[in-house]
């Protein structure tokens, strides 16, 4: 059989774990980052100089781009691992041909701000792709861990399961366990959320509070999750799957979480712009605060952990205060 042709577009921690996972499997990566010497390192050393730079990447398999246009010729499948704020940015090089026909995998778990659409809503209203196509990549994964070679397990969502099975197939390799699930909006919101119940996380761990109300805070949030999903898209769903209750645990308790770590520096008293300016990386949370507390200003769903977040990063609230009153509301 012939290898079957990817295209990774990013050039952060997820895309290079995503690329180590699938290059253990036969295929061929083309794999564009923005960054001309960055794709010039990796050609040379077969390493990502700026994210998880101790992974070394098959130098017959991976081949890396600059431009975009050129890194998606030929590819059956291409995989979006930019953060959200930015898809809209780097896909502007593409046209809705250059999406025809090929599966169209998110692995990006953030909306896409201003038009506070999920990034397959998004993909289906500005290049119409069509429902179909999409694949998304869940489950409680950090990057870190993948280099690592940690056993890892991950969902493969798509409304087509033959789909969704046949990449979880190119997925799956001695570490990494996958399966597949139909519930696409579901899996994409609920990976959205997480991110905001980790600042929360991070904001109570800043302020002092301990495992005794993280515990607290972490169950609440998987009823705030529920309850929004239920009103959004309606499904049946069994949110103890690891897609669901497994990411939120992960992003919320590990080391590695990008969007525990911002929540910190903001409940230890950094503000957003310094938070921003000490990681190399992209907390997600931040923007899907912003677009998860707008989107339910219509449905009203009772998310006192989501509005709370909201209220510290974009009011400027006094992080104690707000979580003072989150507290009374808790159970
Ligand atoms: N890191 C993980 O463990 C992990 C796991 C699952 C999902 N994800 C998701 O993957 C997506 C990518 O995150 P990541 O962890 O690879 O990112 P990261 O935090 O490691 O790195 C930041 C990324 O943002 C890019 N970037 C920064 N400024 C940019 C700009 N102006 N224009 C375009 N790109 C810019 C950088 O090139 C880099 O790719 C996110 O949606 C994240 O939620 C990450
Ligand atoms: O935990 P974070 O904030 O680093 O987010 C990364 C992934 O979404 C974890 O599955």
């Amino acid at each position: 059989m012939t290898p079957e042709v990817i295209t990774v577009i990013g050039g952060g921690s997820w895309a290079t774990a995503i690329i180590r996972i699938l290059s253990e499997n036969d295929v061929r990566i083309r794999w564009w980052l923005r960054n001309r010497q960055d794709a010039e390192h990796i050609r040379k050393y077969h390493h990502n100089p700026r994210y998880l730079s101790g992974v070394t990447l098959h130098p017959k398999k991976v081949k890396p781009f600059t431009r975009l246009s050129e890194a998606v010729k030929g590819a059956g499948i291409l995989v979006l691992a930019v953060p959200g704020a930015f898809i809209s940015d780097v896909l502007s090089q593409l046209r809705p041909e250059d999406f025809a026909g090929k599966t169209i995998v998110s692995a990006i778990k953030g909306m896409v701000p201003g038009e506070n659409l999920l990034v397959t809503d998004w993909l289906e209203k500005h290049y119409g792709v069509s429902q179909d196509q999409f694949c998304v990549i869940a489950g409680p994964c950090h990057a870190e861990e993948v280099a690592l070679e940690k056993q890892s397990y991950l969902t493969i969502a798509s409304s087509d399961r033959e789909r969704a099975t046949r990449f979880a197939g190119l997925m799956r390799c001695r570490f990494v366990n996958t399966h597949p699930l139909t519930d696409l909006y579901g899996v994409e919101y609920c990976a959205v959320m997480k991110n905001i119940v980790a600042l929360a996380c991070g904001i109570c761990h800043g302020l002092g509070f301990g495992d005794n109300f993280q515990a607290v805070l972490v169950s609440n949030a998987m009823q705030e999750i529920k309850r929004f999903l239920d009103v959004i898209y309606p499904y049946y769903r069994d949110l103890m799957g690891s897609a669901y209750l497994g990411d939120l645990l992960v992003t919320s308790y590990s080391q590695f979480s990008r969007n525990r770590t911002f929540g910190s520096m903001i409940g230890k008293g950094y503000s957003v712009t310094s938070a921003q300016a000490e990681m190399n990386m992209v907390a997600e949370g931040y923007y899907a605060v912003k677009s998860i507390d707008e989107i339910n200003r219509k449905y009203e769903v009772d998310m006192p952990i989501t509005r709370a977040v909201y209220t510290i990063l974009y009011e400027k609230a006094s992080p104690a205060t707000e979580i003072a009153q989150l507290k009374e509301l808790l159970t």
